[in-house]
């Protein structure tokens, strides 16, 4: 069964499953260009931090294909930085974005050099750069899925069937697709190791009732949702074997930022014992920085809180804190970082050679 699909793109045209509409309607809606992009991951239509990274690129890659070539390199490598510099902005937290966008800066300043390649043949081979993110992400979290399921299946093979609680959504959703969390539940799910997994709604955006619920019933995996604050008696009631959770960003010491929430999970697994794992690519991780401290957490409208859609459902004139996302110290990553080259502690991160 296939999985679903946030982003579809074909030959510099893009569309983005509008998810702001889920679960009550699929509907895709066309990025022409990076301000559509910008306006899209700012609002959240596109969420998730490998897919922010893939739609800003895919937006460039868009804009390219119907731009004449500049008239020389250097004006190409200044128009990908300032494009690329200005996607970057639509949201702090998760170092995707950033990390491609410096990835396609060092390509372009490459080809500059190279006085063998033309104009032409630069800019065609940064967009083929920024293209190849779709796929690049989706090898990654296939891989992510295998290692994940077969380093938990070792640590719990007395069990014949595991429970696993995840937090916000990590699934085809968030990332090209199958997901870096939830791809590894799913790859649990195929070595038919899964008893249940127990889905937090993720408040306040709820990116857990409304995204990884609908992806889990759409292939049939058996799930439970929970409100957030369930997770203390759903580890206690339900015995849970892990929790896998997303990264936003993951700094060189394995502090980990992700949704808000995932820091108290952390703390509650560790009293209950619970294997506590970060799934997430390499791409999520930022070797630039020490550790969490150094993290920016985007603070996110208060009307996300107060309100159902336009329905008030908070007292008005209540002030309100809504930070996007909180850092979980690597001590509390007690299974570890599981990535696409394998499951590595907190402390043996290092960057690709
Ligand atoms: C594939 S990890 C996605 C990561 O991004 C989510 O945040 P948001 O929905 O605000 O973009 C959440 O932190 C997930 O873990």
């Amino acid at each position: 069964m296939a999985t679903l699909q946030a982003i579809k793109y074909n030959d510099g045209q893009l569309e983005i499953l509008d998810q702001l509409l889920l679960p009550e309607s699929c509907t895709f809606i066309p990025i022409f260009n990076v301000e559509d992009a910008w306006a899209a991951i700012r609002e959240m239509k596109v969420r998730g931090a490998p897919a922010i990274a893939i739609v800003g690129c895919l937006s460039l890659a868009a804009e390219l294909r119907k731009l004449a070539a500049p008239d020389t390199k250097e004006e190409l490598c200044r128009l990908v930085k300032e494009k690329l510099d200005y996607l970057v902005t639509s949201r702090p937290t998760a170092v995707n974005t950033q990390l491609a966008a410096e990835a396609c800066v060092k390509l372009c300043t490459q080809l500059t050099a190279n006085a063998s390649v033309d104009v032409a043949e630069a800019k065609d081979a940064v967009v083929k750069s920024l293209e190849a993110t779709l796929a690049d992400d989706m090898a990654d979290n296939l891989a992510i899925g295998e290692h994940g399921a077969s380093a938990i299946m070792k640590k719990t093979a007395t069990k014949d069937k595991i429970r696993i609680l995840t937090h916000c959504n990590t699934g085809s959703l968030a990332t090209a697709g199958y997901g870096t969390a939830l791809g590894v539940i799913r790859s649990l799910h195929k070595a038919s190791k899964l008893d249940q997994v127990y889905c937090t709604e993720t408040r306040p955006y709820n990116q857990g009732s409304r995204l990884t619920a609908f992806e889990l019933v759409y292939e049939k995996i058996p799930a439970t949702l929970v409100c957030d604050s369930m997770a203390a008696a759903a580890m206690k009631q339900f015995k849970i074997d892990a929790v896998i959770v997303g990264a936003d960003r993951v700094a060189a010491n394995g502090d980990t930022a992700n949704k808000i929430g995932t820091y108290q999970l952390a703390v509650l697994a560790k009293s209950h014992d619970v294997l506590f794992y970060v799934a997430a690519p390499f791409s999520s991780i930022d070797f630039q920085i020490p550790n969490g401290q150094s993290i920016p957490i985007e603070e996110r409208p208060h009307s996300e809180m107060t309100h159902t859609g336009s329905i008030r459902t908070a007292a008005a004139g209540i002030n309100c804190w809504n930070p996007g996302f909180d850092v979980t110290p690597a001590e509390l990553i007690t299974g570890g970082i599981i990535t696409e080259k394998g499951v590595f502690k907190p402390d043996q991160l290092a960057p690709p050679q």
